[in-house]
């Protein structure tokens, strides 16, 4: 077989040579996920300073063993990484790679992630699911294995289910319905974040989100890990709940609450509002969290530093917002008026007293707290002195 190697972060990997990514490659590797695991890498070291122990991480879906040779390698104070996958071809890429970054505290086992994951209950401060596809079929097994304080990393790569291009696949996997709509991918890592808050909370475990996005073909979670019957209670009452779009005049509300007394009708133009959910309603993003992660970026050697920095810097701003966005170029197209510039609507909504910030989410995304129609005035005074017509 052709191998190769591939130097990410400190560490020096060989993967088998292959023409497609693909999860028939033999082993598998990704070259676009260099950033999920640059950013992996940060969000670790970040939380590992905030706990001031050792740390124990489970990378669950190990391929080479990239991610967890990695987090062995750049970040301080691991007492032992445990690297597993299904696949016996890619536990010996693991081992290799090991031996090649010259580690003692990584081991690699093939074992199915759900198997191990649960004979290894509360033995983690880090589990890192990166599976293809869903993380839904094995987010129970990871809530088992954290510890109390620790933390969930998980990525989803089925975002046309999450995003409600295909409903059906959603309300299977996540037990939530999506909606297709310009905010779709924040709804879907809300539906993620909900179903994972959902899973845990048997166990009397709940969950502080403290970074996530949406990049490329994937979405990536990163949650603290609490436990106690009576925080779980709260968070679920608080933090899970649902979102009611209208898709005639673009007004959404959030509804907190499993069972919410809410209207269907919305109240701006008395259309049927579109139901989504149950998801995550609370904060998906810890603005203090996204500053010491900056910081950690300073001391941290990663080829995709630019891009990491755009990324965090973005979600920084974003990190205080409400949910949901509006898009600019919709809005003004059920408008049937031309698009101002983006900085001049942020401007203006700005010297409106919103809340007011662009997003990781969509280029031409609007995060604010103004109402629909304070939007839709904003846009129509700015086309007006805008247009000499
Ligand atoms: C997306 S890849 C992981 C990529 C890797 N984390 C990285 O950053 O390069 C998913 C991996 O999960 C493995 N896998 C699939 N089902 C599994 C299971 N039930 N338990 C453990 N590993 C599994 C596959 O063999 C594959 O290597
Ligand atoms: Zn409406």
């Amino acid at each position: 077989m052709d191998t190769k190697i591939i130097h990410e972060g400190l560490v020096t990997i060989k993967t088998p040579e292959f023409d497609k990514v693909s999860s028939k490659a033999p082993v598998f590797y990704n070259p676009v996920m260099e950033l999920n695991r640059d950013i992996s890498v940060i969000a670790i070291k970040t939380y590992q300073d905030e706990l001031e122990h050792e740390i124990s991480i489970c990378d669950a879906f190990g391929g080479s063993g990239i991610r967890g040779v990695r987090y062995a390698k750049e970040i301080e104070n691991v007492s032992r990484v445990v690297v597993t996958d299904i696949n016996p071809r890619a536990i010996q890429f693991a081992n290799e790679n090991i031996k090649i970054n010259e580690l003692n505290n990584v081991k690699a086992c093939k074992e199915d992630a759900n198997i191990l994951l649960r004979k290894c209950k509360g033995k983690f401060d880090i589990v890192d699911i990166d599976p293809f596809g869903t993380p839904s079929y094995y987010m129970e097994s990871a809530g088992i294995s954290l510890k109390a304080d620790g933390m969930i990393c998980a990525t989803a790569t089925d975002t046309s289910g999450l995003c409600g291009t295909y409903k059906d696949p959603c309300v299977r996997k996540y037990g939530a319905m999506p909606l297709k709509t310009e905010y779709c991918h924040e709804l879907g890592v809300r539906i993620l974040a909900g179903f994972i808050a959902r899973t845990f909370s048997k166990y009397k475990k709940c969950i502080e989100i403290l970074f996530s996005h949406s990049t490329e073909h994937y979405m990536r979670i990163y949650a603290r890990v609490k436990k106690g019957a009576k925080i779980t209670d709260e968070s679920l009452k608080k933090d899970i709940g649902y979102i009611l779009h209208c898709e005639n005049c673009l007004n959404r509300t959030v509804v907190q609450g499993i069972t919410p007394k809410t209207s269907s009708i919305c109240p701006v133009c008395g259309k049927n509002f579109k139901t989504v959910g149950p998801l995550w309603c609370g904060s998906i993003l810890d603005q203090q969290f996204i500053e010491s992660m900056l910081k950690n970026m300073e001391n941290t050697k990663i080829n995709q530093e630019k891009k990491v920095s755009k990324l965090l810097n973005m979600t920084y701003e974003e990190a205080n917002g409400p949910a949901t966005f509006y898009d600019l170029h919709q809005i003004c197209k059920k408008m049937k008026t031309s698009s101002p510039r983006l900085d001049a609507v942020l401007e203006s909504i700005k010297e409106e007293g919103y809340f007011v910030s662009r997003t990781h989410f969509k280029p031409t995304g609007i995060k604010t707290d103004a109402p629909v129609d304070k939007l839709k005035e904003v846009i129509s005074c700015l086309n007006e002195t805008c247009d000499p017509a």
